[in-house]
């Protein structure tokens, strides 16, 4: 089956179009795009290799808006549907630029790394950064058999690669000149698209994007070195479509910019055990640090996540602890958490304390934690995220327990 561009028929949200058309790149727009749909190219819709793998999820197509966000371009592999549902937010509405308070300079014993280049205060934003690459992370799936042979899923290896290629190079010049300069663990001797693969598994962020996985590649935001205490964290905005970068704790000029690649609350062996993934010897403070410090903070961790359950429970069946040692587990999870630096944790924690409350009754705590959670998850997931509908409804549930007291405890 051949195409020509007479038969190269197409939707903005795709139809089918083979992929073997790539290499005549031939099909033109049948009529402009239209205002409704950003593409700047006919979306590319390949045809599993293998059609009986998989399948759950509409097949994915490739869309690019070469111009997005000043012209660093944007492609997408993703399923109609999801596409559909992110064109509204890529209509390139002003989005904040923070004053730049970093560098990116070569570093010890791992690459490129961010430097502050000024007192970046807790709270502030550090960047503000757009996908060049979104990519659905069930498109990329491989197995490998026997000796080093690699076959795809639903696509083939070389279909998977063909479509990544072509996402690229319908991007502007200079983002692609970005994206291969950007940290890899092989030595790129392959195809372009395997370099493009590699560039991805090395630097792209997980995003759930309506409940599916997908892997984002941005420029900046690639630069950044993993800290097991981290002084920045990630947040996305569906509505501006911008991952932003914000400092955790004040941030002194010349200090080192990390996020953590693995969960924030992890003990070291836990930690390590995710890092390998990414094939890299960790170098930072605390991967370096003497094992007296890592011993006590493994302690404190261990300690929290027992503290989690015991509250869980409690909240089932409050009868099983008495109300001051609830109270105190309460404050020690809490000091552990300041010990440790793991305010993100709270999100998860201060929900927690508020089922327990709820379930002893005590209407002006339950408050305190439902506000203190909703603070919490503005702040460390953006107000966009569907969670915190749910903490919101936990204000129905303590409709009936008393009223406000005036004594508020401090945050
Ligand atoms: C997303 S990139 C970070 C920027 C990268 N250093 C560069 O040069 O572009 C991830 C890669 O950086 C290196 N890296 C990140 N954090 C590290 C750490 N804590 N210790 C050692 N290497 C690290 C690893 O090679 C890893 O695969």
């Amino acid at each position: 089956f051949t195409t020509s561009p007479s038969t190269c028929t197409w939707t903005p949200h795709g139809s089918p179009y083979p992929l073997h058309a790539l290499s005549s790149g031939v099909c033109p727009l049948e009529s402009p795009p239209s205002h409704t749909t950003p593409w700047s190219h006919p979306p590319l819709c390949p045809p599993p290799a293998n059609p009986s793998v998989g399948g759950e999820l509409a097949d994915p197509c490739l869309y690019t808006y070469a111009t997005f966000r000043g012209n660093s371009g944007l492609s997408l592999i993703t399923s109609p549907d999801i596409a559909a549902s992110i064109a509204p937010a890529l209509d390139d509405t002003a989005v904040p630029t923070p004053f730049r308070g970093f560098t990116v300079v070569p570093l010890p014993r791992r690459g490129l790394g961010v430097l502050a280049t000024r007192p970046l205060p807790k709270g502030e934003l550090v960047m503000v950064a757009a996908p060049v690459l979104l990519v659905r992370a069930d498109f990329l799936t491989t197995t490998t058999t026997g000796g080093a042979s690699e076959t795809g899923g639903r696509y083939s290896v070389r279909q998977q690669e063909a479509v990544l290629e072509r996402a690229m190079r319908q991007l502007p010049g200079e983002t692609q000149r970005r994206v291969v300069g950007l940290a890899r663990r092989g030595e790129g001797h392959g195809s372009f698209g395997e370099l493009v693969r590699d560039v991805l598994g090395t630097n792209a962020f997980h995003l759930d994007v309506e409940g599916v996985d997908h892997l984002a590649l941005y420029l900046e935001p690639s630069r950044m070195n993993h800290g097991c205490r981290p002084n920045v964290f990630w947040r996305f905005s569906w509505k501006h479509m911008t991952m932003e970068v914000v400092a955790l704790r004040d941030i002194q000029p010349g200090e080192e910019i990390v996020y953590s690649y693995t969960f924030l609350g992890y003990t070291r062996q836990e930690r390590l055990a995710m890092l390998s993934h990414w094939g890299f010897t960790c170098s930072c403070a605390m991967c370096t640090a003497g094992p007296s410090e890592i011993a006590l903070s493994d302690r404190r961790r261990d300690r929290l996540f027992e503290l989690h359950a015991t509250l869980s429970a409690a909240a089932e069946a409050p009868e099983s602890l008495p109300r001051e040692r609830i109270d105190a587990l309460v404050a020690e999870t809490r000091k552990l958490i300041e010990e440790e630096q793991l305010d993100p944790q709270l999100v998860e924690y201060y929900q927690v304390f508020a089922r327990v409350y709820l379930a002893l009754g005590d209407g002006r705590r339950v408050r305190e934690y439902i506000r203190a959670a909703e603070e919490k998850w503005v702040l460390y997931e953006g107000e966009e995220h569907s969670n915190i509908e749910g903490i919101r409804g936990l204000w129905e549930e303590v409709e009936g327990l008393g009223e406000d007291e005036e004594d508020e405890e401090e945050w």
